[in-house]
């Protein structure tokens, strides 16, 4: 087997057809989809919702007087004396379909300009609602693959088909009331014109369902495939992959890769379009014959003497509209079906993030917490049962004034631990206090105010470089940017934003015109500025020098520890050297504290941390493992 042909996967295909939808279970999962569209646009626009009901019922009502007065002037018309006679009685009648087509366009028109307003308005709403649920749901959510996967559904298709299930409900209660208003006409000018409507309508009704049909099938099919040649697409023309794609020459990896998503898609596609020429086809012979089957109906009543002549012309006016209408809404109905099947996971996403969500505020946090302690703390993260821990029986104090360091190999737990003093995941064993009270029973929003943490992959907020240090705390005081310039320097910022065009204005991002990018370091630095400037008592640093070089990082670990006098400190290095001087150092093996104790007790117990510590300074002390030449 070839290396590309290991890294294809079985992962996307076609997938299963979906359930088949006639007509009757359309009509049947109708009320239950309407249902839910109805309810969001009745909270995004109830009155211009209200209003577009109305007048479709206006146009409705316009249609089928027209129709009556159609039917009287083809009976002026038709009746006997001179021709100029006929035309004169008629004028009234004539001025009467006149009145009633300028009506229905004027109320044509107000209905899609009240429409107009209502599409955009549940955008709006559901967008806003989308992205408050994921930023409100706790951190651990994010670690939930099918919760993940419902966010993207929702974000991705989810939005963009509920603005397409509003038109089509719109559309298909017009054309439901276009098609009442046909029947209606029918039925008071003579209720045996109802079957002959029905011959008229079915084949055009079958041709529009046939197709819908096989388009809905389609839609469920490639659902899989359509998500993975986004996902592909999206890799080869984003910018943070761009590099390391070319330096990996991945180029032609990638497209066989698309290829291999791209392909089936296209066939499938080619035998749905295939599927519907056909059904067009055999519509438009049934269509046809269906026709001459009116006509000669018509004829027969005609001469039963059961309709006039100008009731039968009026009525073949009506099948041509009625049928025309059936066809919107069969189309709008099953597009409103496929639409429903998104707005239903965007409404589960919605209600699954709110119960995500933390729990009703309890008590404040303490201002400045004086002792934080883990007691036999353990963390399982969701969805790994069957995998080991990342923490287990984790004890751990740490005093104001303080500063304690978490080190430890790689996936140790360390980063895991982090986030559980600060509160970003709940613990799934034992107990995290501040002042001896559980930090479950405080208000998170409280807790997360006191915590100040820098992490390994800081966001690279794409704004300017102001906003990407004053982000810390967007709604801080203060005036002159007195607190903002100083954090800039204790963070070794200052340097970096004096030399940007607009310093502190410049835009940092390369994907807006005139915007700049910085080095992984630079980020860094304003990283560390924007911990500096959020300014509270607990103050969490994972890894915050990693991409520094040695002078930032030196300068960088005086500000800390000028930083530190009456906060608790954590820190998370790799860099054993600058741990030394910690309070407490904490080694983690495998989601366990395996030893603890300060720097010279750790180095004296010739454990894991002192053989850490020796390899590193070995590799200063020692000649460099480069080859010799
Ligand atoms: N989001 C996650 N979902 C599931 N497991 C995770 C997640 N993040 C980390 N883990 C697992 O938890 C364990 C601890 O990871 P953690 O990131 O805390 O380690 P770390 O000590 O900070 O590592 P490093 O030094 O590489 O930063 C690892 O086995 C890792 O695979």
């Amino acid at each position: 087997m070839s290396d590309d042909a290991q890294m294809a996967s079985p992962y996307w295909s076609l997938d299963e057809a979906g359930g088949d939808i006639g007509l009757g279970r359309m009509f049947r999962r109708l009320p239950a989809t309407t249902g839910a569209v109805l309810a969001i646009i009745a909270r995004a626009a109830p009155r211009h919702a209200v209003t577009v009901l109305v007048l479709q019922i206006a146009s409705g009502a316009a249609t089928a007087f027209g129709l009556l007065a159609t039917a009287g002037v083809l009976e002026e018309l038709l009746a006997a004396g001179t021709a100029a006679g006929q035309v004169t009685a008629a004028l009234p009648m004539i001025a009467v379909v006149v009145g009633t087509y300028v009506l229905r366009g004027a109320v044509d028109t107000a209905v899609a300009s009240a429409h107009a307003r209502v599409t955009p308005a549940v955008r709006r709403m559901a967008e806003g609602e989308l992205f408050e649920a994921g930023l409100r749901v706790e951190l651990a959510a994010f670690d939930d693959a099918g919760f993940y996967d419902r966010m993207q559904r929702a974000r991705d298709r989810g939005l963009f088909h509920l603005g397409s299930a509003v038109d089509n409900l719109v559309e298909l209660i017009g054309a439901a009331l276009a098609v009442a208003a046909a029947l209606t006409g029918l039925a008071v000018l003579h209720p045996a014109l109802l079957p002959v409507l029905a011959l008229g309508v079915l084949p055009a009704g079958w041709t529009v369902q046939r197709s819908a049909r096989l388009s809905y099938a389609h839609m469920t099919r490639t659902v899989t495939l359509n998500r993975r040649v986004r996902m592909i697409t999206e890799l080869g023309t984003e910018r943070r992959p761009a590099a390391e794609i070319r330096a990996c020459q991945a180029q032609d990896f990638l497209l066989r890769e698309y290829a291999e998503v791209a392909d089936p898609l296209r066939d499938q596609e080619v035998r749905v379009g295939i599927g519907m020429v056909r059904a067009h086809a055999a519509g438009r012979v049934l269509t046809g014959l269906a026709t001459g089957a009116t006509f000669l109906a018509l004829a027969l009543l005609l001469r039963a003497g059961w309709i006039a002549p100008a009731v039968a012309g009026a009525a073949v006016m009506a099948v041509r509209s009625a049928t025309g209408a059936l066809g919107r809404l069969v189309v709008a109905g099953h597009q409103l079906l496929e639409q429903g099947m998104y707005v239903t996971d965007y409404q589960g996403f919605v209600a699954d993030a709110e119960s995500r969500g933390h729990g009703a505020p309890t008590r404040p946090a303490p201002a400045a917490p004086r002792l934080v302690a883990l007691r036999d703390v353990g963390f399982h993260y969701p969805g790994g049962s069957g995998t080991p821990p990342a923490l287990k029986g984790v004890d751990l104090e740490v005093r104001a004034g303080q500063t304690i360091a978490l080190v430890g190999e790689n996936g140790s737990g360390k980063t895991t631990l982090a986030k559980i003093i600060a509160g970003l995941y709940t613990p799934t064993a034992g107990q995290v206090s501040w002042d001896g009270v559980d930090i479950a029973e405080m208000d998170p929003r409280s807790v997360a105010d006191r915590i100040v943490m820098v992490l390994q992959e800081p966001i690279r907020w794409p704004h300017t470089a102001r906003a990407n240090v004053r982000a810390g705390r967007h709604d801080r005081d203060d005036p002159g940017d007195v607190a903002l310039r100083e954090a800039a320097e204790l963070a070794g910022a200052d340097t970096v934003v004096a030399a940007l065009p607009l310093g502190w204005q410049t835009l940092l991002s390369k994907y807006f015109r005139g915007g700049l990018e910085l080095s992984g370091g630079q980020w860094q630095r304003l990283a560390v500025a924007r911990g500096v400037f959020r300014d509270a008592p607990l103050l969490i640093w994972d890894e915050p020098t990693a991409p520094l070089d040695a002078k930032a990082e030196f300068a960088v670990y005086e500000s800390l520890r000028r930083l530190a006098a009456g906060r608790i400190v954590i820190l998370i290095t790799h860099r054993l050297a600058s741990v030394r001087n910690s309070d407490r150092i904490y080694l983690l093996h495998q989601g366990e504290v395996v030893e603890e104790g300060t720097h010279d007790q750790l180095i004296a117990g010739s454990g894991r941390y002192a053989e850490m510590y020796a390899l590193q300074a070995q590799m200063y002390t020692e000649s460099p493992a480069v080859p010799a030449r």
